[in-house]
């Protein structure tokens, strides 16, 4: 019987969570939660209120949930309390990602459509690869991180915790791209990042603040 989920988080990536949902079989979505919910119905599922509607939830037999917040300490700190009540968090993988039969995936990730996930890969908890985005062999993603859509991420490349890699970014094979940095659309990162940098362009330098 497929699994009764709840998603947190009403937003665009709660939007890209639903779409992924219905073509995911084993998982039977029940509805949004979120702290500002949009309304009473979104993409055909119910918005169900704000975390206040959990417990109840819970008291139904929905136990599995996902975090669709982009945002990566609003997603870890919601993460948090969503285990704290009992609730367990999946990885999710839209069935057109391919994924090597070495890579692996850690609670609580999102995979987009048509993403890859190529041999040796490591994607840490709770992060996002986006839409068509390229890990190739070796590369490991830290927690919390943001693969944005398209981007491609050569051999070895790392990624640290929480680090944002925009959209349609690239990177030389065996960089090392910190925790927290921020990889702007479209940048070519030729070089290590360090903790915590905002790089763009290309190649890519420390952005103006
Ligand atoms: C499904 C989805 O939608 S997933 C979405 C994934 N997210 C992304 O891909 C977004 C990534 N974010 C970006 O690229 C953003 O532009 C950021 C985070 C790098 C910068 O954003 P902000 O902090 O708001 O900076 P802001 O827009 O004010 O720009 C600051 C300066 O950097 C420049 N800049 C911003 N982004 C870039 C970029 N990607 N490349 C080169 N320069 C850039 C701006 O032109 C500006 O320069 P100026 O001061 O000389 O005019």
């Amino acid at each position: 019987m497929a699994e009764k989920l709840v998603i947190l988080g009403a937003g665009g990536h709660g939007r890209a969570i639903r779409e992924l949902l219905r073509e995911l079989p084993g998982f039977a979505p029940v509805g949004f939660v979120d702290a500002r919910p949009p309304g009473p119905e979104m993409l055909g599922l119910k918005v169900l209120g704000d975390e206040a509607a959990l417990p109840g939830l819970l008291a139904a037999g929905v136990r599995t949930a996902v975090v669709a917040l982009g945002d990566a300490a609003a997603r870890a700190a919601a993460a948090a309390r969503l285990q704290a009540m009992g609730f367990a968090l999946p990885a999710l993988l839209h069935p057109s990602a391919i994924r090597a039969a070495s890579a692996a995936v850690e609670e609580g990730v999102v995979v987009l459509p048509r993403a890859v996930l190529g041999a040796a890969v490591r994607v840490g908890r709770l992060a996002i690869v986006n839409t068509g985005a390229i890990l190739e062999h070796d590369v490991a993603v830290g927690p919390l991180a943001h693969i944005g859509p398209g981007a491609v991420l050569p051999g070895g490349v790392r990624v640290g915790e929480g680090a944002l890699v925009g959209a349609g970014a690239c990177c030389r094979p065996y960089v090392t791209i910190g925790a927290r940095a921020v990889i702007g659309v479209g940048a070519a990162v030729v070089a290590d990042v360090p903790e915590g940098a905002a790089m763009g362009g290309v190649p890519a330098r420390p952005l103006p603040s």
